[in-house]
């Protein structure tokens, strides 16, 4: 049998500054998926996504990504990472910081303005990044995890800031990378973005609650949204 597990994370348990951060988390996800990551500000949401990706030291457990460790060099050009706090020079225009980063992954000088489009960034492609709005740089930093083509993306709270068209926009992105193969992990704490993902990792206080699709959640717990199955999630489990 083919096994199209692009992550599989087991066990997975992190400590930060003394707390338990991430208390024993297991989950799979299948290529070509996308996979909503929600819960509450300070639930674990970044801390799994830097297990993910590599920049994380954990405490125990096993991160795999594409059949090897999370952070094997191997991956670098296989793994997009976007992170709320981008790490984009400021004196840079968008176009400029895009080379440079095309350069360290070694992309074809053709792909920035590829991704400069794809995140809608065309008429601010010679602004300086300094000077874009909070939403603009989300996107210029989501502009960077698109380089290269990657095959799993990684992207915490990628909406964020952004207006209801935009972010209709990026889902489109998000839904067509998928039917190209492209596996993404999308994180986000506005509970109305869960019914774009196939499936839903509800998270709760460094444990997942539920790893099912909206539609199984409704159903399990008899709700008539995510919002309201999550709150019942949290009810049974106090
Ligand atoms: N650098 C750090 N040092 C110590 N503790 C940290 C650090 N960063 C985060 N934490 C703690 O780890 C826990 C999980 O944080 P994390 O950023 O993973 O949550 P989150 O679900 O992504 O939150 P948000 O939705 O607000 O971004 C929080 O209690 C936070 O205070």
């Amino acid at each position: 049998m083919i096994n199209s597990s692009v992550l599989s994370v087991e066990g997975l348990k992190v400590r930060r500054g003394g707390r338990q951060v991430l208390r024993g988390v297991d989950f799979e996800v299948q290529q070509g998926s996308v996979t909503g990551l929600l819960g509450p500000s300070g639930c674990g949401k970044s801390t799994l996504m830097r297990a993910i990706v590599g920049v994380q030291i954990v405490e125990s457990g096993t991160v795999s990504v594409l059949g090897l460790p999370a952070g094997h060099p191997r991956l670098r050009n296989r793994v997009g990472y976007s992170t709320q706090n981008p790490a984009l020079y400021g004196d840079l225009t968008v176009t400029e910081a895009l080379r440079y980063f095309a350069s360290v992954l070694k992309t074809a000088k053709s792909d920035v303005q590829r991704v400069i489009d794809e995140v809608g960034l065309a008429d601010h492609a010679n602004a300086m990044v300094g000077q874009l709005s909070g939403g603009q740089r989300s996107r210029a930093s989501l502009a960077v995890a698109l380089l290269g083509k990657p095959e799993l993306l990684v992207l915490d709270e990628p909406t964020v800031g952004l207006d209801p068209v935009l972010r209709e926009e990026l889902w489109m992105l998000f839904h067509s990378l998928a039917a190209r193969g492209v596996t993404l992990l999308v994180s986000s704490h506005v509970m109305d973005e869960a019914a774009r993902c196939q499936r839903l990792l509800l998270m709760r206080e460094g444990l997942l609650l539920a790893d099912d699709t909206p539609d199984g959640l409704r159903t399990r717990t008899d709700t008539a949204d995510v919002e309201h199955a999550f709150l019942k999630l949290i009810k049974e489990t106090v």
